[in-house]
């Protein structure tokens, strides 16, 4: 999108158009097609969602979520959702049906199960839902593309053989308040900040597909990753949640854990890649293929300082 096309959406927003208002708040909040200006993207969705457009009132129950441009509010992420669901928005009503009627207690984590402590290695049995789960794989399918790993060699990222699997990366903007509350319970459960999480991943493997043996942390030797550690930090936790469990294969395996896990629908694993500030290449770790059915996993990087709106 050229640099015209923002000029003439802005035109329109400034106008009060409410679809333009939206439209250009998303792109500025994260950048997309637009200069990167959080601040004003949040106040442009905010001018749409108080005419009561409804994607608008749902990215703006994600930035209360958040706390950004905002002050950070549940109550009235909920409330924000609740009226594009009034509106008889389908992607709002099925998110209300997820998260219920009230937050309750949707931020209280199941009780985690310790299976090494270095590398910590730990479990929680029903951590979603199921029916969240079934809400994040339908928001995921339309848009499943071919995984990519880091290129040690030429810096970015690449399909690989490594990893044949496809998935699809939520950006901020694509989240709703159900991913939000998700979120939250994985800065609950770890101890670390929401705005540490790189954005989520859900990976879809079909028979065959896998992920080979590999670390999720960064590694300090490789010259192309250097900036990146300086810039974005060390990938200190994996957070990993499985959305499905009518499939055979698709363990993920520790080998030098000699060890394996495989969740039921909403089963959590957490894994920490590094031990007292290091590297831990015991974290060495695969999802190995899938012999039958599909297997759906939803993965969380998590940093060790905040990683820019994407
Ligand atoms: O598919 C799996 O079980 C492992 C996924 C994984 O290693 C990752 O997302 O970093
Ligand atoms: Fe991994």
């Amino acid at each position: 999108m050229s640099g015209s096309d923002v000029t003439s959406l802005q035109q329109r927003a400034n106008a009060g158009d409410a679809r333009a208002q939206y439209e250009l708040g998303a792109r500025l909040l994260v950048g997309r097609n637009a200069p990167f200006a959080p601040q004003d993207g949040a106040r442009f969705v905010e001018a749409s969602a108080r005419q009561q457009d409804a994607d608008a009132l749902q990215l703006s129950a994600v930035l209360a979520a958040l706390g950004i441009g905002r002050a950070q509010d549940w109550r009235e992420a909920f409330d924000l959702l609740r009226r594009a669901a009034e509106q008889g928005d389908e992607r709002a009503l099925g998110q209300v049906a997820v998260i219920g009627d009230g937050f309750g207690n949707q931020l209280a984590i199941p009780e985690q199960f310790i299976h090494f402590e270095a590398p910590r290695v730990a479990t929680a049995e029903s951590f979603l839902s199921e029916t969240a789960c079934a809400w994040i794989m339908g928001r995921a399918r339309p848009h499943l593309d071919a995984a990519r790993i880091k290129n040690a060699e030429a810096g970015g990222a690449n399909v690989h053989a490594v990893r044949t699997n496809t998935g699809m990366g939520f950006s901020l903007i694509d989240t709703d308040l159900v991913l939000q509350v998700v979120h939250a319970r994985i800065a609950a459960a770890i101890g670390q900040p929401v705005a540490n999480q790189e954005p989520t991943n859900i990976l879809h493997y079909t028979p065959g597909q896998e992920y080979r043996p590999h670390y999720d942390f960064i590694d300090p030797g490789v010259v192309h990753f250097a900036r990146e550690l300086q810039t974005v930090g060390q990938r200190t936790v994996t957070f990993l949640i499985y959305l499905n469990d009518d499939y055979e294969g698709g363990a993920t395996t520790f080998p030098r854990l000699d060890w394996s896990f495989k969740g039921k629908t909403g089963d959590a694993l957490a894994f920490w890649n590094l031990t007292e500030g290091h590297p831990d290449t015991r974290t060495l770790h695969a999802g190995t293929p899938t012999t039958n059915g599909v297997k759906w996993l939803f993965s969380k990087w998590v940093r060790d300082r905040p990683v820019p709106l994407i």
